[in-house]
């Protein structure tokens, strides 16, 4: 957690003076002055937050590889935008401006007649191709994806937010985002593979398969490049949300990643442009397998284990108070001068 600007040493010194012993809030400390830092403000206000959730379906369900059938992914964006979903709850309760993006769902979104968040249309295509047999996206499907993903964060950050949460909703995403995240790591599938939905042994099984077979698929034609292998195995929501933390890192505005997915993402952000990792943080540890190991990639240290294993944005919108808490205290405490109390003695 490199600290660098004027706010965020002026931020460092002010938790210092605050009446407490220092270090004493721990983590929430750090985070402030991170936050401080990252803003360019060393007493920042209360985080302005908006969470964009990116909807789409995946060639590679056909594999059996979920839970769940693909008719649940439209039927689930419905469910964002009527205020039924966990993320709606969670949204509502957090106070952050919830947006719901189709950037590739295949089947139909059932109508909602009161509209809670609003919903954004914007598929390239009907999901993706099965990544088992063949790429995923074109190049151009992946980077129309990643572009859509981008301009959204960009107007959010134009609208004056001041942290950005991405989520993701797209039934057989986790089989993309475990390969993902072995081309981007190295890790072997048997480490990254979990239960996503919640399948059996034989669909777990047949999961690790899957993701062997796409990998050795994809590097007996040689090592694609980050944007490659996002296309190759990845899909349209995850590709946009690659798309949406580089831009929300180019506005200045920081992040908060959510599960899984979003970490698998945020890698292929990363490992497109290295300066996207300084706008991240990690909300929580998700319960699949390999979200550790991709978070540890990013280098980043989860703030929550509650062994949640939804997505949708749902464990970083459950880690956001943590933020408004770290900053309302180095806000709103007084210092050992202001309230009289004598302060330690400087080690
Ligand atoms: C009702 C429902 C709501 C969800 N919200 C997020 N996911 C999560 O589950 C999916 C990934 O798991 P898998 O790879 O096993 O399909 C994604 O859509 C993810 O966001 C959901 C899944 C279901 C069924
Ligand atoms: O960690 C996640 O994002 C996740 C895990 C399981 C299923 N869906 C999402």
């Amino acid at each position: 957690m490199s600290i660098d600007t004027a706010a965020g040493l002026a931020a460092q010194a002010r938790q210092q003076q605050l009446t407490k012993p220092p270090g004493s809030l721990g983590r929430l400390e750090t985070l402030a002055v991170w936050l401080a830092d990252r803003l360019g403000q060393p007493v920042p206000p209360r985080l302005k937050p908006a969470i964009a959730v990116f909807a789409a379906d995946h060639g590679v369900a056909a594999e059996g590889v979920s839970a769940f059938p693909p008719e649940v992914t439209g039927q689930m964006v419905a469910n964002f935008v009527a205020g039924g979903a966990a993320i709606s709850v969670l949204a509502a309760e957090h106070g952050a401006a919830l947006t719901v993006v189709d950037v590739g769902v295949a089947h139909p979104i059932p109508d909602v007649p009161q509209r809670r968040a609003q919903l954004i249309s914007r598929p390239v295509r009907a999901g993706t191709r099965n990544l088992l047999y063949e790429p995923a996206l074109r190049p151009e499907e992946c980077d129309a994806a990643w572009q859509i993903g981008a301009a959204v964060a960009t107007r959010l950050a134009e609208d004056g937010h001041t942290l950005l949460i991405g989520g993701e909703m797209g039934i057989a995403n986790t089989t993309a985002a475990a390969a993902l995240v072995c081309a981007y790591t190295g890790a072997v599938p048997e480490e990254i593979v979990g239960r996503g939905t919640g399948v059996d042994e034989g669909a777990y099984g047949r999961k690790i398969a899957v993701v062997n077979a796409a990998l050795a698929r994809v590097r007996a034609g040689g090592d694609p490049g980050p944007r490659g292998w996002l296309a190759e195995v990845g899909g349209l929501e995850i590709a946009a949300l690659a798309g949406f933390y580089s831009a929300a890192a180019a506005a200045g505005v920081p992040v908060l990643l959510d599960g899984f997915i979003s970490t698998a993402a945020a890698l292929a952000a990363m490992r497109s442009a290295p300066q996207v990792g300084r706008w991240l943080l990690a909300g929580h540890v998700s319960a699949e397998t390999g979200h550790r190991r991709a978070l540890a990639a990013l280098g980043l240290v989860p703030l929550l284990d509650l062994e949640l294993r939804l997505g949708e944005a749902s464990g970083a919108a459950v880690a956001l108070p943590l933020l408004q808490a770290a900053l309302a205290l180095h806000r709103g405490m007084a210092t050992f001068a202001e309230a009289g109390v004598a302060a330690g003695a400087v080690p």
